[in-house]
């Protein structure tokens, strides 16, 4: 392992043509990953090659070259659990401006309609209490404010007259999940060892399964697809590190049994949504997650790992299959 002797001497050796934010990122990365993974090896290696090819850091002030220096061996002294990769550190990072220890892997739960989504993320809020889970912003679809009538409800529109109510609906649905997705998380909860944050559907969800299928049903017309389209492509990519997931957890049932618990589940705006609607939906989220035929506008999106659970099965009232499941989701996030 590199020694602080090994690196001072390295210090001193020479020059080469690398920018400052270069040795910054590097020193960043490598205090972000575990100690002994095979990334950690490879900005090890990264690292001391900036130190040996020489310039680099002769345009560093003293006390500049003394804080990177001791960035550098913090992170060679730090054991932390997971192998984060690079775009992994990025996606996970709130603010650009923020140290990369700062961070919090976020997740979205994708799925069909009443597949279990709320169901999951109660079971998940008594596994990992520590995490923190926000749940769909359905209420505030329920609750618009309306000069007239008072308070309107929008998803009842939306289910009685789709063709009028679709872009509407798209536009709320969409703002009120930028909304949740950039909200700040505090100090505290970011400089846990571990913080995770899991999001009840997305900002992706609501363009790539429900305001495309609204397009595909003919309820969107091409003029309001294009423009939702252009809204959420901009905002997304203004708001770039703040609205990217590390990951996503996708419930997987077959439309019927989403059916047979929607009509179960009885919520009153719902009394229109029928089997064909659910079959389409199914087919939107088999297409983005898992034959992956969608086609996305953003670079992370395309790459960003997704566990497919089958949840046909009752888990909730099945210890034993609520608990694999949640053992599943908790490997799945060790590995980013
Ligand atoms: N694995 C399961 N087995 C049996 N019933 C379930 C299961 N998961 C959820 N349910 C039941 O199905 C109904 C719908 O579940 P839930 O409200 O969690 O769905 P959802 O995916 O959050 O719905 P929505 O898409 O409307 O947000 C509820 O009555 C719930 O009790
Ligand atoms: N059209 C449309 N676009 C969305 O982005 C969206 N997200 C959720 N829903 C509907 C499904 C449930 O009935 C109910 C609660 O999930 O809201 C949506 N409908």
């Amino acid at each position: 392992m590199l020694t602080q002797h090994h690196a001072r001497s390295r210090l001193s050796s020479g020059c080469a043509q690398r920018t400052q934010g270069t040795v910054v990122r590097s020193l960043e990365a490598c205090a972000s990953v575990s100690a002994g993974s095979r990334r950690y090896q490879m900005l090890l290696r990264k690292f001391g090659r900036l130190f040996d090819s020489s310039k680099i850091l002769c345009h560093f002030p003293q006390k500049k070259k003394q804080n990177l220096f001791s960035t550098f061996v913090r992170g060679l002294e730090k054991q932390q659990t997971a192998c984060v990769s690079r775009q992994t550190v990025d996606a996970r990072c709130l603010d650009p401006n923020r140290s990369v220890g700062m961070c919090a892997k976020r997740l979205s739960v994708e799925g069909n309609i009443a597949v279990g989504k709320s169901t999951f993320l109660r079971m998940l809020s008594s596994f990992f209490q520590e995490w923190s889970l926000v749940t769909e912003p359905l209420q505030k679809w329920q609750h618009v404010e309306d000069s007239h009538e008072g308070m309107g409800n929008l998803l009842q529109l939306l289910y009685d007259d789709p063709t009028r109510w679709s872009y509407t609906f798209q536009t709320v649905s969409c703002m009120t999940r930028f909304k949740t997705q950039i909200e700040p998380l505090s100090e505290q909860f970011l400089s846990r060892n571990e913080a995770v944050q899991v999001f009840e559907r997305s900002i992706y969800s609501d363009r790539y399964v429900f305001a495309k299928c609204l397009f595909e049903l003919g309820h969107l017309n091409s003029i309001e697809w294009a423009v939702y389209q252009e809204w959420h492509t901009f905002l997304t990519q203004e708001f770039e590190k703040r609205v990217a997931l590390s990951g996503i957890v996708y419930l997987q049932a077959s439309p019927e049994k989403c059916f047979e618990r929607l009509q179960r589940r009885a919520r009153k705006e719902e009394k229109t949504v029928h089997l064909d609607y659910l079959q389409k939906l199914h087919e939107q989220h088999e297409s983005w997650l898992v034959t992956k035929t969608t086609n996305v506008h953003f670079d992370h999106l395309k790459n960003i790992p997704v566990l497919v659970l089958d949840v046909n099965e009752d888990f909730e009232n099945n210890p034993p299959v609520g608990e694999h499941l949640m053992k599943q989701v908790r490997d799945f996030v060790t590995e980013f």
